[in-house]
């Protein structure tokens, strides 16, 4: 059975899908401000990559984690949202069925839990627990 990625149509479809992505991503004023001190050639290369690689394709993902790379920023689950919505765009656009579209929107979905950064419980007493919530989440890194 092919891959996502042969139908999607291969590396020029996913070229151009991230292309449009970025480009709507860039544009929208929600999310723009996260990118503002990123290389943008070398952020669409690592992310064609990273696609191709999730979806079946050759190019082998060379960056960090996606945890290790989002960790800090203060991505919500708004934010999150908000980019897959442009990705859907962006693989419309370029005329992926809507079928392979919720399902690469779907497979993408669980990433939520590396990329949205964790919000700290309410603190239970007021001892302390801020400061445990601290340390258990530099322990997990
Ligand atoms: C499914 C969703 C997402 C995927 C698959 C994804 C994937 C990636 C990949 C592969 C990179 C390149 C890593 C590297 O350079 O080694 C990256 C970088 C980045 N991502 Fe995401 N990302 C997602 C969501 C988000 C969201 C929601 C935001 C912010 C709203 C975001 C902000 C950034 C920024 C700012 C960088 C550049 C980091 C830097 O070069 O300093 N990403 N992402």
């Amino acid at each position: 059975m092919p891959s996502i990625y042969d139908r999607l149509g291969g590396a020029p479809a996913l070229t151009a899908v991230v292309d449009d992505f970025y480009r709507r991503v860039y544009a929208d004023p929600e999310v723009a401000g996260f990118f503002a001190g990123a290389d943008p050639d070398r952020l669409e290369r690592r992310q064609v990559e990273y696609f191709s690689t999730v979806l079946g394709g050759p190019a082998g993902y060379r960056g960090a984690s996606l945890r290790r790379v989002h960790q800090g920023m203060g991505i919500t689950r708004r934010h999150f949202d908000r980019v897959l919505r442009h990705l859907t765009a962006a693989l419309t656009t370029v005329g992926v069925p809507q079928e392979l579209v919720d399902h690469i929107i779907e497979a993408l979905d669980p990433l939520a839990d590396d990329i949205v950064a964790p919000r700290p419980p309410r603190a239970r007493s007021r001892r302390g627990g801020s400061r445990i919530w601290v340390w258990s989440s530099a322990l997990r890194g």
